[in-house]
């Protein structure tokens, strides 16, 4: 047998377990035009569903009257709040606790609110009827601005109040105005207080993250198909998390949970867009129960820009202490969280706020208090982690800017001040002041190796003479050089904490070997992109000795797949990785004990090797995964079961903290705003990686979204709640022509409690990228005086800081 001269190194790597850059399964499929999305399927009968939406961003709903749009040929139904609301489905829970109108129920609350959907033959017959149903509003005033929300005698959500105008609690506790959603507090608010007010030096700063948007390439979408005859529902959708969505409906419309089967096809990029749930799909069900035919609902661009999850729109106010030699002592930030008409931020329950509290960074940060308030707005509701865990993007932007601010202050090189105040190796596991358990981390290493690689006192030297040069007036160019040291939280969470509405956020794997040695693995999770196809399959074949060509892996179909949460906030990989990693060693403890019988030896005189149990001391006598798995089914084996299967629920004990430094170089014409980015060096420290290839691509993917938001991409309102960015001829999606060449690199410190030391990647990149590239465009003008200028940087506002610092006289 050709096997036996085989070295275990050869075998291993015909397994392409993990550390493999496997080629991605999917893209089989995908290049070829065979991928499955929820716009593909058409089902007998369908019908097609479209939404009258509101111009006013805040109105009163007088009367709609679709008598003209009845009449257009192939019109089936004309859906409002009056029709919804006997069935308790005018308004639905939001992830955040709070409640939010399906159709507009008296009243809209943004631009683009949903207030009537029209259900026809065709989606055209539906756009005509759309512009013919007859809505009258009653326009009342507008409030786009946070502060003035809390200042404002208008209320926005007159159901959130009692018969005296009064607030009444929220899902987060009591509320100090109409207006206002929540406070949520971490830290020590006395003692941080003190540490800063008696510090020797104190940098402050105000800055906004501005709202933007995921904008995938596949707007969001469902098709929903009840069967009169069976009782079950059948939902196809753009689900983040399709239990969840099954657990949702089952609980809303009272369709018992078994008669519901809820798909997520293939899924043309998540980024957090389709964790929620939007009124689409709640229509779309609701409508296919009233017509008993399949409706299919499908926004356009517009409609997902506009009123499908924003993200970001943080207005944080931070103060950050240090002794004169730059060690820092104490930090305080506040957040007035713009939350739109509604709460749908999609956070874990107990986190309003999601993990804005890991804001202290990086850094050993002795004393810190973080405060937030949400408030209500006249803009979308949304709130979701756009590539970031829960509002990640937001705390590591704040910490470091405020570290760039700090270095200002103290007159030093903001790369040092750094190093002096990262955690140190053997801080680990490192309890933050902010209520965190840093599982693992080395970030001296990283970031000299991250110093080292681009040369950084090279290239300082480079900036000075530049600066020079300019003053001189040899140069019209500055040099930026961005700096960023991130570290995530991913991979939500251990179910004592960590929740959606009620359900734990664990996640699951199961997996099934065949009598001939392959196998199917299902999970709970749902890949929209980042290959699990691929990755997963890795994990079980190192672990179990299988070939990854020989796993078939599905994820996404509530009828097969176990119960799980759902893919964001970078969890799959330390969650559901975790869970496969669980489910393959079970399957192995089985084999072994198959493997002893079939050798006759007693369990512990055989051991695992790659894709073998072999005798020990014996190396000639084994068994092989692949006859273990025949044996499994084809003889009667003492005490053992027939088959060989397994599935694993995973709790993890705690998240995982991947991390990274980044280095941005950057031109900026000082006459045209225009930067040019010369370098990128992104090292990323993921744990365990298990497919460099995909790791790689996850950080261009993430960089590229870095670089849209820090540059230019924004959902941008006038002061009457028009969205001024509602095309993609104003949000900014980058193309080849503004990405620049990444270089990657990285560093591998495992999760010390994840069972293959994993850690998530997928946020990682956008997490560090959006600071390391505003930081790049506020480091050119810092010899100039410059201490802070809020994102996006496009053109025209860095042309704005030059001209305001006086740069073009
Ligand atoms: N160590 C390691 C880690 C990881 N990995 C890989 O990588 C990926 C990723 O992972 P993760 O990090 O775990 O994550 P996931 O969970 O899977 O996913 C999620 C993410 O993912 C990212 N990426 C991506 N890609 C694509 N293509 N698409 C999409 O959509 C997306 N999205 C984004 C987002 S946004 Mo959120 O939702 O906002 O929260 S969250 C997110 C996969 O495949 C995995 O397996 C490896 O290999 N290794
Ligand atoms: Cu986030």
């Amino acid at each position: 047998m050709k096997d036996e001269v085989q070295t275990p190194e050869d075998r291993a790597a015909g397994l392409k377990g993990m550390g493999c850059s496997r080629k991605r399964v999917e893209d089989v499929r995908f290049t070829q035009g065979k991928g499955n999305y929820v716009d593909d399927i058409k089902l007998d009968g369908m019908l097609f569903g479209d939404f009258v939406r509101s111009p006013y961003a805040h109105a009163r709903v007088k009367s709609i009257n679709s008598e003209e749009a009845m009449k257009v040929p192939g019109v089936v139904a004309v859906i409002t709040a009056a029709d919804l609301e006997p069935l308790g489905l005018h308004w639905m829970p939001t992830l955040a606790g709070d409640k939010q109108m399906v159709l507009a129920d008296g009243k809209v609350l943004f631009q683009g609110q949903e207030v009537a959907f029209v259900v026809a033959e065709d989606r055209y017959a539906a756009a005509d009827a759309v512009e013919l149903v007859e809505v009258e509003y009653e326009e009342l005033p507008v409030i786009v601005d946070p502060f003035e929300a809390l200042k404002s005698d208008v209320v926005l959500r007159e159901d959130t109040v009692d018969e005296n105008g009064k607030a009444t609690d929220g899902a987060h506790g009591p509320r100090n105005h109409p207006n206002h959603i929540f406070t949520w507090e971490a830290g020590e608010e006395a003692e941080t207080n003190a540490v800063i007010d008696s510090a020797e030096v104190v940098a402050e700063e105000t800055m906004y993250y501005h709202r933007t948007h995921p904008c995938p390439l596949e707007t969001c979408g469902s098709v929903a198909s009840m069967d009169k005859v069976t009782g079950k529902l059948t939902l196809w959708g753009t689900f983040q998390a399709p239990h969840a969505i099954r657990t949702v409906v089952s609980l809303i419309s009272g369709i018992a949970e078994h008669n519901i089967r809820v798909i997520s096809p293939d899924i043309g990029g998540g980024f957090g867009n389709k964790v929620g749930a939007y009124s689409g799909y709640v229509c779309s069900v609701v409508a296919s129960i009233v017509t008993g035919r399949p409706v299919k609902w499908i926004e356009d661009r517009m409609e997902n820009l506009m009123t499908t999850a924003f993200a970001r729109d943080y207005w944080m106010k931070g103060k950050i202490s240090a002794t004169k030699e730059g060690k820092i002592t104490g930090l305080h930030c506040h957040v007035t969280a713009d939350h739109g008409g509604f709460d749908a931020c999609a956070d874990p329950t107990k986190f309003p706020a999601g993990f804005m509290n890991i804001c202290t960074g990086s850094y050993d940060i002795p004393t810190a208090y973080l405060a937030v308030d949400g408030v209500y707005t006249n803009k979308a509701p949304g709130g979701v982690s756009y590539r970031c865990s829960f509002r990640v993007t937001e705390a590591v932007y704040f910490i470091e800017r405020m570290i760039e601010v700090l270095a200002i202050k103290l007159n030093m090189d903001a790369a040092e001040l750094r190093r002096i105040n990262f955690i140190k190796k053997e801080q680990f596991p490192y309890q933050s002041a902010l209520g965190w358990e840093y599982d693992s981390g080395d970030y001296h290493t990283a970031w000299d190796k991250a110093m080292k690689a681009v040369d950084y006192d090279g290239l300082r030297a480079e900036q000075a003479q530049r600066v020079e040069d300019f003053k001189a007036g040899k140069t019209r160019s500055l040099m930026g050089i961005g700096l960023s040291f991130f570290t995530e939280i991913v991979g939500a969470g251990p179910v004592k904490n960590c929740d959606i509405l009620g359900l734990g956020m664990f996640d699951s794997c199961e997996i099934r070997i065949h009598p001939t040695g392959s196998a199917i693995a299902r999970l709970g999770t749902i890949s929209q992109g980042q290959g699990h196809a691929t990755t997963f399959s890795q994990i079980i074949a190192s672990e179990i000795g299988i070939p990854a060509d020989d796993i078939t892996l599905e994820e996404g179909d509530t009828d097969t797949a176990p119960y799980g949460l759902g893919t964001y906030g970078s969890r799959s990989t330390p969650v559901a990785g975790a869970a496969t990693a669980m489910a393959a060693r079970k399957i192995r403890a089985k084999a072994q004990m198959i493997a002893a019988y079939l050798l006759e030896v007693h369990d512990d005189d055989v051991e695992f090797d790659v894709d073998r149990f072999v005798v020990k001391g014996a190396p000639e006598r084994f068994k092989t995964m692949k006859e273990i798995a025949f044996a499994a089914y084809n003889q009667a084996i003492p005490g053992i079961e027939p088959g060989l299967e397994a599935v694993s629920y995973y709790d993890p004990p705690n998240m995982t903290y991947p991390f990274g430094a980044y280095v941005c170089v950057m031109d900026i014409d000082v006459d045209t705003g225009v930067p040019d980015i010369r370098r990128f060096y992104a090292l990323d420290d993921c744990g365990t990686r298990i497919n460099p290839m995909i790791i790689e691509g996850q950080v261009h993917g993430g960089l590229t979204e870095a670089l849209a938001v820090a540059l230019g991409q924004e959902i941008a309102y006038d002061e009457m709640g028009n969205v001024k960015t509602g095309t993609l001829m104003d949000f900014f999606l980058p193309t080849a022509w503004e990405v620049p060449n990444y270089e990657t690199d990285y560093t591998v410190t495992p999760s010390p409690h994840h069972p293959i030391g994993a850690k998530g990647v997928g946020e990682s990149p956008h997490v560090g990228g959006v600071p390391c590239f505003s930081n790049a465009v506020q480091d050119a003008f810092r010899a100039f005086g410059l201490t802070h200028t809020n994102m996006p940087h496009d053109h025209w506002r860095i042309w704005k800081t030059a001209n305001d610092l006086g740069l073009h006289d």
